[in-house]
């Protein structure tokens, strides 16, 4: 995998900089050039959220080099500070740390994804890097992003640095998303096949990120505040770059440092409504039937500080900034965009004629009807913080192009055994959506990518479509419907126009969910 790891320079750059890429939006003329510009508002997104700015925000020395502040809140420095981490932006954030903390760091030993190191060195982006004499070790693993005994292996030495602090020490935790995968530790008599195989049957069946985690919460040793527990009596400050909707710290990760409010009944329960229940290997029956009557109790974390330092409304805030600056009219529609993509798709489809309309309204027309189905998509999606309203506005509003962004996590219910992720297919849904009616005299372009820069199991970050997507396909003999039924997004994107509509970035060190644009031009 590490060989197959590259990362765009551009991707990486520091939100802060001017934007210079490629003509104001008005001067373009084709959809080569309007993906061009989408493509670099996806990186502009990932730029706000690259590790290192992140985290010296949150972290600093005092001048007498004697206090370490996190926020508001002072910790005493006496040769007492540890680290660990687990994620995929991990590596970045520990480089970051060591940077500001220097010889205050002991010791610290981080887990993160199989190749990202390899990556790092190629796209030459040495602020991801640790240092050549680094107190940090690294454990590479879960290729993936599934648990495997590498990242066992990290899980345990976590483990033991965490065991082996007194009340005197400061264990300073990096999380971001994947760290799950990162840091499996089943609870005996359960293996770390058995819990692959349940998360793996899970994630297939559709079960949204709060349940899987919910599962793994009640079979880890250290999620759930497990790690916290271990740590204990030493003070716990966690930084956690959030990749979840609405920045939940018990799910993140499945909150390795926050008390688990989750009983033997829910996972019970998301087990039953995935048909799980009745198949469940032995040890994992025999964990859950003891769970509630651990002595141990509940999980207590009064000696943790968990702050979240980074999020997809951050990069989503960049991206629009820098969307602006091109002369697009830019809205954020939502940064917690769920559930299945072929609804997600459908309202995206039909957001789109509605949009087009109003920009155009003299060709395409205004259908009432289509709003009001539009607006009752918008409620069975139940996306707490959508602006629908506002960007409808906003369109009519523009006398020029537009662009609205979202960000957030759909689910795919996985059926064939192709190879794909959400954003490609996601993208392919809204394109079949796009090509249902002609929206008159106006380009659009959707695109989805995942900041991390790998969409399921693939090597790329998402893909971008346009309205002829369908009638393209066919002149080349490709049926999307096909593609879609064995869930073959990859394989169709990667044949489509020469893989020319794929968004590669290569691991992007950082992770924020998927970021999606619809982006208007009228023509
Ligand atoms: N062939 C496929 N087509 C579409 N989606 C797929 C396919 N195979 C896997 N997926 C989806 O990919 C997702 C896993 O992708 P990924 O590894 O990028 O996870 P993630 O949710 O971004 O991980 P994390 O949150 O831990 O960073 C799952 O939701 C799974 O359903
Ligand atoms: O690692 C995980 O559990 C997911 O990425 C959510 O944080």
């Amino acid at each position: 995998m590490a060989a197959a790891l590259q990362i765009l320079p551009c991707l990486l750059r520091a939100p802060s900089r001017p934007f210079l890429w490629g003509p104001p939006v008005a001067r373009m003329t084709s959809g080569v050039a309007l993906a061009e510009q989408a493509r670099q508002l996806f990186a502009s997104a990932v730029g706000a959220v690259q590790p290192g700015p992140m985290l010296q925000r949150a972290l600093s020395l005092d001048p007498s080099g004697r206090q370490l502040k996190v926020r508001d809140r002072s910790f005493q420095l006496h040769e007492n500070l540890y680290l660990v981490g687990f994620g995929k932006a991990v590596l970045g954030m520990a480089a970051a740390a060591e940077e500001v903390l220097g010889q205050h760091l002991v010791q610290g030993v981080i887990s993160v994804p199989k190749g990202i190191r390899a990556a790092m060195e190629q796209a030459g982006k040495q602020e991801m890097l640790l240092k050549p004499h680094s107190h940090i070790q690294v454990f590479e693993g879960a290729e993936d992003n599934l648990p495997d005994r590498d990242a066992l292996r990290a899980a345990l030495a976590i483990q033991q640095l965490a065991e082996g602090l007194t009340a005197n020490d400061l264990l300073l935790v990096l999380i971001s998303g994947g760290g799950s995968a990162l840091l499996p530790a089943p609870i005996p008599p359960v293996t770390l096949e058995e819990k692959q195989t349940l998360t793996k049957l899970l994630a297939a069946r559709g079960a949204t990120i709060q349940e899987l985690n919910t599962i793994r919460k009640a079979l880890s040793q250290l999620k759930g505040g497990g790690l916290a527990q271990a740590a204990y009596p030493a003070q716990v400050v966690s930084l956690v770059l959030s990749d979840v909707i609405g920045d939940p710290l018990e799910v993140i990760a499945s909150g390795p440092t926050v008390a688990s409010s989750h009983s033997v009944q829910d996972c019970l329960h998301i087990l039953n409504h995935y048909g799980l229940r009745a198949a469940l290997p032995r040890s994992v029956k025999t964990v859950l039937s003891r769970a509630d009557s651990d002595p141990r109790g509940p999980h207590t974390c009064g000696h943790v500080l968990n702050v979240i330092i980074g999020s997809n409304s951050l990069a989503l805030a960049e991206a629009q900034r820098q969307a602006e600056a091109l002369g697009y009219r830019a809205l954020v529609l939502s940064t917690a965009i769920q559930g299945d993509v072929r609804n997600v798709a459908r309202f995206y489809g039909l957001l789109a004629r509605v949009a087009a309309a109003r920009l155009a309204p003299s060709t395409a027309g205004r259908s009432s009807e289509e709003e009001a189905k539009l607006h009752q998509l918008a409620a069975e999606l139940r996306l707490p913080d959508l602006q629908l309203g506002e960007a409808l506005e906003a369109v009519a509003k523009a006398n020029g192009p537009v662009c609205l962004l979202a960000g957030g996590e759909p689910t795919v219910q996985l059926q064939g055994s192709g190879k794909g992720g959400r954003n490609q297919e996601l993208a392919l849904h809204v394109g079949t959506e796009l090509g249902r009616q002609p929206l008159g005299p106006v380009d659009v372009l959707f695109l989805s990518g995942g900041t991390d820069g790998q969409d399921g199991p693939t090597k790329v970050a998402g893909a971008w479509v346009m309205s002829d997507l369908v009638s393209q396909a066919s002149a080349e003999g490709l049926d999307i419907a096909t593609f879609l039924s064995h869930n073959d997004s990859y394989t169709f994107f990667c044949r489509f126009r020469g893989g020319t509509h794929l968004l590669q970035t290569g691991l992007t060190g950082t992770n924020v969910m998927d970021v999606h644009l619809l982006i208007f031009r009228p023509q």
